[in-house]
């Protein structure tokens, strides 16, 4: 096991499964009780290697009564969340509803979000504060599509989004977010980026933090990478400097191929 030098392993991992629109909440509480068995058969350590899972919206309700009921340490979050408290907007979910329902995190601005949905980095950063007021760690995903990727422009669109969404938040904030580079051309299609891709924005997002704030709060933001995200990879991705956690879509659905993420320490190449 790689040994901390550098300051990574001050930042506890995270990895991280988005469910997106799959697993309604009866085949999601028996999704999350087979992997939280896998876990607990494993000994896993959740202190050393935080798990948190994102079902859909209306998985919450049952996943807060299994985590609360069988006291399962794995943690959960919303996909989405408004960006106002309450009021006369249809089909939002509040903030302060995630956070009653035991979430922890929260995705903001995944690519699915930003394509499908079309949404704004002004909206993206309002959603972030919205966050904020309710206790919610934001998972703030990021990337560029094949086209920039191609033109090579991936690190200054990036670095832009992240300083547009981030605008008007103080370090503490920016300290406990999580940012998660998920390039587009890599979710879903099989085609991962290589560690060395997700080190090089992640130094960069590292830097950027840096200059926007300082390098202490740089230091404690963790950065996850995102996109084709298998057992078979993510150590590889995880033994990079800056690469804190994994943001998983597709092999998150399978537990043993998940569990296996989650103790990818077994797989670290020893210095
Ligand atoms: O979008 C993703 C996670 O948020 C990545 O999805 P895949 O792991 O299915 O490529």
């Amino acid at each position: 096991m790689t040994t901390s030098t550098n300051g990574k392993f001050d930042r506890t991992p995270l990895i991280a499964g988005n469910w997106k629109m799959n697993m309604d909440h009866v085949q999601g509480i028996t999704l999350l009780q087979k992997l939280a068995w896998t876990l607990s058969d494993a000994r896993h350590d959740f202190g050393r290697v935080e798990v948190v899972v994102f079902p859909p919206f209306t998985d919450l309700r049952s996943t807060q009564t299994l985590v609360q009921g069988d006291k399962l340490k794995v943690e959960y979050g919303a996909q989405d969340l408004s960006p106002f408290d309450s009021g006369a907007y249809t089909g939002d979910v509040s903030g302060q509803f995630l956070s009653k329902l035991g979430c922890s995190y929260v995705l903001v601005g995944h690519s699915e979000r930003r394509s499908v949905h079309g949404e704004s980095d002004e909206l993206l950063n309002e959603k972030l504060k919205a966050a904020y007021r309710h206790n919610l760690v934001p998972v703030l995903c990021v990337g560029e599509g094949l086209e920039v990727r191609q033109a090579g422009d991936h690190v200054l669109h990036t670095l832009e989004q992240v300083r547009k969404d981030l605008s008007g938040l103080d370090a503490e904030q920016v300290a406990n977010l999580v940012i998660a580079y998920e390039p587009v051309w890599a979710i879903g299609t099989g085609e991962v980026a290589g560690p060395e891709d997700a080190q090089e924005m992640c130094a960069a997002i590292r830097a950027e933090i840096a200059d926007l704030y300082d390098d202490a709060t740089a230091a404690r933001t963790r950065l996850l990478y995102g996109g084709s995200v298998k057992a078979a990879n993510a150590a590889s991705i995880l033994g990079e400097r800056d690469v804190d956690g994994v943001l998983v879509g597709g092999a998150s659905l399978d537990v043993g191929e998940f569990a296996n993420i989650v103790r990818f320490e077994q797989h670290l190449v020893t210095d």
